[in-house]
């Protein structure tokens, strides 16, 4: 599939003032595909990596039947007649299968991970047994009491051969990585890594490490949105500070374009005259959404300049990282090959009360989970609102999701609480 076939280009911007966050993920889940080429690359450099086909099992795992225990293999049906006394025949360790098939009524010293002789079907737990020479033969007895079967691994139980374990699009953890490594795989076919190209825009931005006069801020979106990406496959890259001047944000989106398979932005993608994002998007390419009934986050864009993707994120830094959470980290996942990840939700009682909340607009609190005399989860929230704390992002275990048509929460009521660790960010 090519980039031009996965973005169309007429424009999205609705008759209503704002677009409800329902329609912006449903306008960005339609528009957006994979659009990264697909690569082979050594399985211990796979974690993280986007599947490009679905892997299934060449062959049963584990291969053989097995035992799960360190201790002594019998045929079930043998003890009852034995009275539980078998005569030790073959001594069995991992890796060394026997070569003959265990005769009725004998035993096989065995440890676990070994195969199973051919004629054994259960194994005592040494623990369990006691052994016995006589006349320079070794005996065990093996106590009634087990199940048939018990402790003996079958082939495949793990896996069948022909199972599909994982489909295309699929994310690698580091047990999936475990689980291509158990059907033999050392190379796997991922999509290629998406290319990012991040701007920060605002003359009032400073980079950490220099100096600060009057009037200006640090750059802190800028590491904000690298960090939220790395957990994401992606090569990022920092295109630096762009004055506040339309040719220029013009000039270097255009560039970025060329080089890019989406381009971040953060700030000046408001309405005021120094915002001058949406204006360039709309003269170099389209842009499909802009202005969302969300708080924070209600600037968000969305649109393309040729093929490449254009997310033009709010300057407030709660703002842009609400945002990079509901629609950047989807789109990037989608564009990379993956699924259009979701939030993890839940639902939890409020250890808060809003006693007035604007209608028609979906909000955001930072919050941190409590607990309380009895051991319950609730959620508290950060007291200040202000879209520029970074401080109650950093208090925060994740979202509070007010809904448009909530008009007051009361303390105890359960509200929906999106934990940044469902949205991919360390714990
Ligand atoms: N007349 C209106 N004014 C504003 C509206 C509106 O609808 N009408 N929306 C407000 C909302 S909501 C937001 S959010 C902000 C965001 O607007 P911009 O995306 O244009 O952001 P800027 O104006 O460039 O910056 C806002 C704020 O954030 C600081 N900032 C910007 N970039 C960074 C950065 N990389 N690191 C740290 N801080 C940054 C910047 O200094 C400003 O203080 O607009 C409202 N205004
Ligand atoms: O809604 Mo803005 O996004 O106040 O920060």
């Amino acid at each position: 599939m090519t980039k031009a076939d996965t973005l169309l280009n007429d424009c999205f911007l609705h008759d209503k003032d704002r677009l409800r966050h329902a329609e912006a993920l449903e306008i960005l889940r339609s528009r957006i595909a994979p659009v990264v080429p697909t690569q082979t690359v050594a399985l211990h450099e796979a974690m993280g990596r986007v599947l490009a086909e679905a892997v299934h099992a060449p062959q049963d795992v584990p291969l053989c039947d097995n035992s799960a225990v360190d201790g002594y293999a019998f045929r079930f049906s043998d003890h009852e007649p034995a009275g539980g006394f078998f005569q030790l025949r073959h001594r069995i360790a991992a890796g060394h299968p026997a070569a003959e098939t265990l005769a009725p009524g004998g035993a096989a010293r065995i440890f676990t991970g070994a195969v199973m002789p051919d004629g054994a079907d259960t194994v005592a737990m040494q623990e369990d047994c006691e052994t016995h020479e006589q006349d320079g033969k070794s005996f065990v007895i093996v106590p009634s009491g087990l199940k048939a079967g018990a402790n003996c691994r079958k082939a495949g139980e793990d896996l069948t051969a022909g199972a599909q374990l994982m489909p295309s699009g699929h994310r690698l953890r580091a047990q999936d990585i475990a689980g291509l490594a158990s059907i033999g795989m050392a190379h796997v076919n991922v999509f290629a890594k998406l290319k990012i190209g991040l701007f920060a825009t605002g003359d009032e931005l400073k980079r950490p490490g220099e100096p600060l006069s009057v009037g200006e801020v640090y750059d802190s979106n800028t590491f904000l949105l690298k960090a939220l990406a790395s957990s994401l496959p992606v090569e990022i890259e920092d295109l630096g500070i762009l004055e506040d001047k339309q040719e220029t944000v013009e000039a270097a989106l255009a560039a970025a374009a060329d080089q890019c398979d989406l381009i971040l932005t953060t700030g000046g993608a408001s309405k005021g005259e120094e915002d001058h994002v949406g204006t360039a998007l709309t003269r170099l390419g389209h842009r499909h959404m802009w202005q969302l009934a969300i708080k924070p986050g209600r600037p968000m864009m969305f649109g393309q300049i040729g093929n490449t993707v254009v997310l033009g994120l709010p300057g407030n830094p709660v703002a842009a990282m609400v945002c990079f959470l509901l629609y950047g980290r989807p789109v990037i996942s989608r564009l990379s090959g993956g699924e259009f990840l979701e939030p993890q939700r839940f639902q939890v009682p409020a250890d808060f009360a809003v006693p007035k909340k604007k209608p028609d607009r979906r909000e955001y609190y930072r919050g941190t989970l409590v607990t309380d005399t009895l051991g319950m989860s609730r959620v508290k929230k950060f007291q200040k609102d202000g879209s520029g704390l970074i401080t109650g992002l950093r208090e925060a275990d994740g979202l509070i999701e007010i809904a448009e048509e909530t008009r007051s929460v009361k303390e105890g009521s359960l509200v929906t609480f999106l934990p940044f660790s469902g949205m991919g960010l360390i714990s």
